[in-house]
């Protein structure tokens, strides 16, 4: 997303339609039902207090009259009931800006979990109640017991991540336990008695009195530490309903498990593969904790962002010991876990799809280690069909996932699949139809309203955060689109004296990490985000989220709307709908698209007859194929991963490189050296000589040899550590080696274009019912019995659940309009004004989308007039009369020859 996540696709401009559509009726929004949210399972539940309204996350107050000048209106809500859901239960290839978002962040992480750094002690009761992170449910009767927890001194929580950017170790995440902060105090005001005291000459007491404290913590820790071992045992001996409670109140403090939760548990405990659906915030993370605890081996958990890997990591109880390991770490800190690993320390590996099957990995599960449990998170990221396919995730297939690593059961979870998304999924990874536990998608604690919003969003936005009940929400997410928009809007908000900053992927992992603490702490009242922020973010009382732009799928809505309420409270969620993001977006959604003359021009540079030599290392320069080809670098990995990972293996993909190295050598002769090392003599074999440096392409040195890249790369360190030489390295590539050829080229580019069109297809789709559930919201008939923002809830609710249950697939209306009647004559003075350039029918209707490509960037092709006009005529309907016209343009030109 990432996103990682999270891409926001700002890089790419599409200019505003010229004719916007007319625009339906301003209409009014809101007030709903309170529910709580969550229910807790029938086996544990305590019985239930007749049921309370969730509190709301502001004081009420009668609506603004400032409201009667807005398009809509904001209305208290009231005790409307139909809240109940009866819901049950981004496909943008964003690899390049999750990799940023993974590159800028590893160099932050430094994973520190060492063992037994803290130790929480229990009092000499049987039943100890951790600090609960979140008292979401209404079936946590009781206040916890707080337990007198004691971090010893100098010592960190369990699974701390350090991500210590300002230097202020320790300090930049809130304690787990709040007893903690209180001994660490405790033990401060000692240390300054200490001094008085050595100096009236006390000492010797003091000291004998630490130690004895020491002993008592020691005491505690092994107390609360042989609890939870009993309690294990417990389970162990009988997998009950009772054993496995009483585990979930001894290490988390909550007296009951979550609808889903104990069957998931159960399961998994049993061995069986299992698909988990819950919604947002429901508890997905405690299924797998809790196993983890109890199965012999590993628990791998596999997800799809460092930053969320980070979170999942900060959030394992301190009983668990954890670790990290992905592709964008440093190699001490991989080496680290690894060791832990091997040590038995680590019992939940956190790892990305990239790791997962990484050589060195799998060689050290296939000599030592045993892998219980395979965790797939965000697993709707296998499938093609989902608003975030990772062509990575496609390495999870079962069958590589038993052959690799021997691991028997899977636990898939996700909270936004739909049934076509389920079934891709659970095909992969062969989890039987019957083993999916699937609760409702949507929470029932939201006040879902939509406005339409025309040219001025900005001042709808301050009315809407001025007005009940947002003007009184202390902490509120606004989503858009573009990174831009997150510093415009939060500057505007600012100068409206409302505490906002903007977050997007392109900030600097510290100010990110900065503006999330900062949020987290109440610092700061509202974010201004684009999609990278907030996956995993598990702050509970984020009490309003505001779509200033549409999200690209009802996907995407979900996940960004779970941010709110996650303490179980009814919370706000209001989305701007316009026609002109709409266009936009769906303009963008085409920028992935493949034709198959362009697919067929990759395959034969993929498989180049130069290249049929089996295992010598191809590669692939990002840049110039990218440009040659018309083809994001997103779209050449996913074609490549296709190859590698597809029903035929066609060959094996190789770290990422910059392949082009430059040599100067300083001390040594060329010679000399290449008389010691076989390397440097293949590299002067393979060398240009510009001006006494040697330039060489890594790939073809290390196949001609029948090395490894990394052995060429280590070679030229160490000479350079010797002050030998020097070197410097350019153009990223793919590096891969070849398994086997296709044997009919055509048939493969047909193939796989047509599969890349089917994904550009549901992306669309995606985006469609998007905004035809917005425009129902909009449109919502007036009932005098229902006040509009339960009307507007009611009426998302229920396309919701259509879409996650029903057919994805069935017709929605596009608010695109097939033909106009100037099109083609604009193409045709668009080729003849542009004779130079060799067009495709893809290429004409993206700048006339106003959509840039690698071969035809924004920062040239922006400047024709022509540039977006076509914005809300449908792209396929362009490209047809692109390629009318190109073939009379070619007849034409072929006739003028003659
Ligand atoms: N049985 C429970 N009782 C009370 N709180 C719980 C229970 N199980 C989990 N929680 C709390 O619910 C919150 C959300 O849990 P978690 O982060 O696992 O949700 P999730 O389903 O993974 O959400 P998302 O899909 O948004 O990441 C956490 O603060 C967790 O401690």
């Amino acid at each position: 997303m990432d996103s990682d996540s999270d891409s926001d696709a700002s890089h790419v401009s599409a200019t505003p339609p010229r004719d916007s559509f007319p625009q339906p009726p301003p209409r009014r929004l809101p007030p709903v039902s309170r529910k709580a949210a969550f229910s807790s399972s029938s086996s544990t539940k305590k019985p239930k207090a007749p049921t309370q309204p969730p509190p709301n996350h502001h004081s009420e107050e009668a609506p603004s009259p400032l409201f009667t000048n807005l398009p809509f209106r904001i209305c208290e809500p009231s005790n409307t009931a139909g809240f109940s859901s009866s819901v049950s239960s981004f496909s943008r290839l964003r690899r390049a800006s999750l990799r940023s978002e993974e590159k800028s962040k590893s160099d932050e992480i430094n994973f520190v979990p060492e063992p037994d750094q803290i130790v929480a002690i229990a009092p000499p009761k049987s039943v100890i109640r951790r600090k609960p992170p979140n008292l979401i449910t209404d079936t946590i009767n009781s206040p916890p017991v707080k337990a007198p927890v004691i971090r010893r001194s100098g010592g960190s929580e369990g699974n701390f991540v350090k991500l210590n950017l300002n230097g202020k170790r320790g300090k930049k995440f809130p304690s787990k336990y709040k007893g903690i902060s209180k001994s660490r105090s405790k033990y401060a005001y000692r240390g300054k008695r200490y001094k008085k005291a050595e100096e009236n000459g006390e000492g010797e007491i003091l000291l004998e009195e630490e130690a004895d404290l020491q002993k008592l913590r020691e005491e505690e820790d092994n107390g609360f530490v042989s609890l939870v071992e009993d309690a294990i045992l417990e389970v162990k001996n009988e997998v009950s309903d009772e054993s496995l409670t009483k585990l979930l109140n001894l290490v988390y403090g909550y007296d009951s498990f979550r609808d889903g939760q104990l069957q998931a548990i159960k399961m998994v405990l049993g061995g069986t593969s299992t698909m988990l659906v819950l919604p947002t915030g429901a508890g997905k993370s405690l299924c797998y904790q809790i196993p983890a605890m109890i199965l012999p081996g590993i628990t791998l958990v596999v997800s799809p962002l460092v930053s969320l890997m980070i979170d999942q990591l900060k959030h394992l109880p301190s009983v668990i010991k954890g670790g990290l390991l992905s592709s964008s770490q440093r190699p001490e800190e991989a080496t680290e876990t690894l060791r832990k690993l091997k040590e038995g320390i680590i019992k939940v590996l956190f790892v990305s799809p990239e790791r997962i099957l990484n050589a060195e990995f799998l060689s050290m599960f296939r000599m030592s280690l045993t892998v219980s449990l395979v965790v797939v998170d965000e697993a709707h990221c296998v499938s093609e069909w989902s608003h975030n396919f990772r062509p990575s995730y496609m390495r999870l297939k079962a069958s590589m996932l038993r052959s690799e690593l021997k691991a028997e059961c899977v636990l898939a979870m996700t909270a936004t699949a739909t049934t076509m998304t389920l079934q891709a999924v659970m095909s992969a990874l062969e989890i039987p139809s019957t083993n999916l536990i699937q609760k409702s998608q949507l929470r029932d604690n939201f006040e879902l309203t939509v406005s339409l919003s025309g040219a001025n969003r900005l001042k709808d936005l301050l009315i809407l955060m001025e007005s009940p009940p947002y003007k009184k929400i202390q902490s509120i997410i606004v989503y858009c689109k573009f990174q831009f928009e997150t510093d415009m809007i939060s500057k505007y908000l600012r100068n409206n004296n409302i505490m906002a900053k903007g977050y997007h992927s392109g900030l600097p992992a510290k100010d990110r990490v900065r503006i999330q603490e900062s949020f987290c702490s109440n610092k700061i009242r509202v974010v201004v985000a684009t999609v990278a922020f907030g996956m995993g973010l598990d702050k509970g009382d984020v009490g309003a989220v505001i779509h200033f732009s549409m999200p690209g799928s009802l996907e995407e809505y979900l996940q960004e709307i779970g941010r709110a309420g996650r303490d179980g409270r009814l919370s706000y969620c209001h989305l701007f709908y316009d026609d002109t993001t709409y266009l936009k977006l769906r303009s963008l959604a085409h920028s992935d698209g493949v034709d198959e003359y362009a697919a067929g021009k990759f395959l034969t540079h993929v498989f180049s007859s130069e290249t049929k030599q089996h295992e010598k290392i191809c590669s692939l320069v990002i840049d110039s194929a990218s440009h040659k080809f018309d083809m994001k670098e997103e779209v050449m990995q996913t074609i490549l991963t296709h190859l590698e990972l597809g029903e035929v293996q066609y060959l094996r993909m190789l770290p990422q490189l910059n392949v082009c190295c430059t040599l100067n050598f300083h001390k040594s002769s060329p010679n000399t050296l290449a008389a010691r090392s076989s390397i440097v003599a293949a590299i002067l074999k393979k060398s240009q000589v510009k001006q006494g440096l040697y330039i060489f392409d890594i790939p073809a040195v290390a196949s001609s040899i029948g090395s490894a890249t990394t052995d060429v790369l280590a070679e030229i360190q160490t000479l350079k550590m010797k002050g030998e030489v020097t070197y410097e390295m350019k153009d990223p590539a793919f590096c891969y080696t070849i398994l086997e050829f296709p044997r009919d080229m055509c048939s493969l580019s047909s193939h796989l274009t047509k599969w890349l069109t089917e994904i550009e297809t549901c992306k669309v789709r995606k985006l469609d019912i998007m905004s035809s559930a917005a425009v129902a919201a909009i449109n919502v008939s007036d009932t005098p019995e229902l006040t509009s923002g339960a009307k507007q809830t009611l009426s998302l609710q229920s396309r919701i659940s259509e879409y996650f249950n029903g057919d994805e697939n069935c017709d929605t209306p596009s608010r695109t309009t097939q033909n106009c009647a100037f099109l083609r004559a604009d193409i045709k003075v668009f080729l003849q004004s542009n004779r130079q350039a060799k067009f495709t029918p893809r290429a004409i209707a993206r700048i006339m989308h106003g959509v840039g490509s690698p071969a035809f960037p924004n920062s040239i092709w922006s400047k024709t007039h022509f540039w977006g006009r076509y914005i809300s005529i449908d792209f396929g309907a362009i490209m047809e009369a692109a390629q009318t016209e190109l073939l009379n343009f070619v007849d034409r030109n072929a006739a003028l020859a003659i």
